[in-house]
Parts: C-alpha cells; sequence; structure tokens
C-alpha cells in the first residue's frame, strides 16, 4: 500500500488530490513522471547517470539509488500513472531533519521554454539564489521535545535571506560530503544540474540521560528534472552556488555564535519552533 510521504519538505506534494510522490514499507520513493517533458528529462537522468561507467563509487552515493519505472495508482486520482521507482532517502528515519536547498544563482537555463525562464527569473530575484547562489525551498527540523516540529510554511521559507538562513546540522559530516561534491563538479562536464537540490538530512535524537544530539547527517541530489547535458563545459552555475553554500556553513561553523536562531526568524515567524536547543544541533 502506497503512502504520502510525512517528510517531504518541497516540491509537488501529493495532498488534496494532487499529483505528487508516494511511499512504501520497503524504502521506495514513488515519484510519478511528470507529463511534459520534464518527467522524460528526469527518467532520461537517471537512465543515463546510473549506467554511466565514469561516475565514481563515492560520488554515486550522493544520488538516490534508482530502480526503474513502475505503473502505480497516482496519488491524484488519476488512475495508473508512470512514477520513478527511487530510494526513499528518509526511509528507516523516525524524525528526520530536513533540508532542501536549490543551488545555482540561476535556476533556468538557455534550453528552457520562454514562460519557464520568466517564472525563474522573478524566483531567483525574490529569493536568495540571485546574491547567495542558493535558497531553501524547504525544511524540517525536530526539537527536543516529543513532538516538536519546525516545518516551516512554503511562503515563510521563501521570505529567507542572507542574514535569516541558519543552517541546523553543520559539521564536518556536511561539510566533507559538500567538498567532496564539490572536487567532482570541478571535474565533470557530463550534465548541468539545473534547478537540482542539495537534501541535507539527520535523525534528531531525543535528549535523554545517556544520550542526545543526533546522528550523523546525510548529502543527497534531487530533483533532475531540468538536466541538460554538460557537451564538455563545465556546470558553473551548480558548482558556484555549491562553493558558496560551502563557505556559508563554514563561517556558521567558525562563527556559531553569529548565527543563533534568533536571527533567523522574523518577528512575525516567533512563535514558531526552533528553541535555542533545537537550533544547536551539531552534526
Ligand atoms: O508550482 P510552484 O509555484 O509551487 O513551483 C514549483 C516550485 O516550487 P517553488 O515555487 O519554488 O516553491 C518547485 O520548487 P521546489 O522543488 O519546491 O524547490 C519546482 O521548481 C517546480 O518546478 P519543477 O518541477 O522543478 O519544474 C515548480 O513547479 P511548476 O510551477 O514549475 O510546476
Ligand atoms: N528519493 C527521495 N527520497 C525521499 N524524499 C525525497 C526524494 N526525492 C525527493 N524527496 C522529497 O521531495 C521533495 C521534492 O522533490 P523534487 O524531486 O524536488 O520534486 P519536484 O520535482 O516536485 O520539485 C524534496 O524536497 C524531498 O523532501
Amino acid at each position: 500500500m502506497l503512502k504520502v510521504p510525512e517528510h517531504q519538505v518541497a516540491g509537488h506534494q501529493a495532498l488534496d488530490g494532487h499529483l505528487g510522490p508516494l511511499i512504501d514499507d520497503s524504502g521506495r520513493f514513488y515519484k510519478p513522471l511528470q507529463s511534459d517533458e520534464r518527467g522524460s528529462k528526469e527518467m532520461s537522468f537517471y537512465t543515463s547517470f546510473s549506467s554511466n561507467t565514469r561516475i565514481p563509487e563515492h560520488i554515486r552515493r550522493f544520488f538516490p539509488v534508482f530502480h526503474g519505472t513502475q505503473l502505480v495508482e497516482a496519488s491524484d486520482g488519476s488512475g495508473r500513472k508512470p512514477h520513478l521507482v527511487l530510494e526513499d532517502i528518509t526511509s528507516g528515519h523516525s524524525k528526520p531533519c530536513v533540508m532542501d536547498i536549490k543551488i545555482g544563482s540561476r535556476t533556468w537555463y538557455p534550453q528552457a521554454s520562454e514562460d519557464y525562464i520568466q517564472r525563474c527569473f522573478k524566483k531567483d530575484r525574490e529569493t536568495s539564489s540571485l546574491s547567495l547562489g542558493f535558497r531553501v525551498s524547504g525544511l524540517q527540523v525536530y526539537g527536543n521535545k516529543e513532538s516538536e516540529v519546525w516545518k516551516p510554511e512554503r511562503k515563510v521559507v521563501k521570505r529567507v535571506t542572507g542574514d535569516k538562513v541558519s543552517v541546523y546540522g553543520g559539521s564536518t559530516g556536511i561539510l566533507a560530503q559538500l567538498l567532496e561534491l564539490k572536487a567532482w563538479f570541478e571535474d565533470q562536464t557530463t550534465y548541468h544540474f539545473n534547478s537540482c537540490s542539495v537534501l541535507m538530512l539527520y535523525e534528531k535524537k531525543l535528549l535523554g540521560p545517556k544520550e542526545g544530539g543526533s546522528t550523523a547527517a546525510e548529502v543527497k541530489l534531487v530533483d533532475f528534472a531540468h538536466v541538460t547535458e554538460g557537451n564538455g563545459v563545465i556546470d558553473h552555475n551548480f558548482l558556484g552556488g555549491l562553493c558558496s553554500l560551502i563557505k556559508f556553513i563554514s563561517e556558521i561553523l567558525t562563527n556559531p555564535d553569529e548565527h543563533s536562531p534568533r536571527t533567523c526568524l522574523q518577528d512575525s515567524d516567533k512563535n514558531d519552533f526552533p528553541t535555542e536547543n533545537g537550533a544547536a544541533e551539531s552534526n
């Protein structure tokens, strides 16, 4: 029996009769193939990437495992539709803290439709993409009390700017993984990852007498609906955004006091989680 993913933080969602991804109990994530060229682009990417023998194994682990496509009952009630069958990155977690960060100062690309380019121009300008080279697309953070979770609405997430971003779960784990990805992006010229996201995830553990804190963090790349061929050219847009994100996280780690939770919320959001402890997680 497929169900709506509880821990999805961005993108199209399978709620209220809309078309969106589903999960099963065996750790698979079913992403519906969008009917326009986005669906075929994402499938082409996964097919190409999974059979590309030049991708080093230590880089492959940053991508969800691809299990082909399958016809399954779509979440919008429109009948059986083709879905990409992917590894569910949140599987095995009960309190995953997740952040989706869309990389690149621009999400448009020359081959896209005029309409898409115009929409991207607007979103890139109105968010931190243009200024920072990345933007937060969605997040959820568990706190220290049993049911405490901070999952701000999309409109709150979109307002986040450079001085208000706070990174939950910095540390060597995340940083080391981002640096490993960066080294590959400095070299690879096969794909251009337009409008693609870095997903950061760690399991929140409740603070108790013997335990506390959180487990090792994971970095994954998601959303390949706009990947184009690299044609021997470095993906400067993604690489630039990634470098900027790395610098941003490094600065938080070196000056954590300047990035207290109070700086990440606007006055109107202060009734929301996080608490000080929740934001001080280190991964
Ligand atoms: O529909 P919207 O306005 O929520 O836009 C979607 C975006 O949400 P956002 O506005 O950035 O919060 C959404 O962004 P996220 O993945 O949520 O970061 C996608 O960009 C999506 O387009 P595509 O599937 O990548 O082509 C976007 O979908 P399309 O409008 O292009 O179908
Ligand atoms: N393989 C996956 N496993 C678990 N969650 C995923 C996976 N891929 C995507 N997600 C969740 O779904 C969200 C949207 O994914 P994305 O591929 O960007 O969809 P869209 O194309 O609708 O924007 C991500 O922010 C993440 O929360």
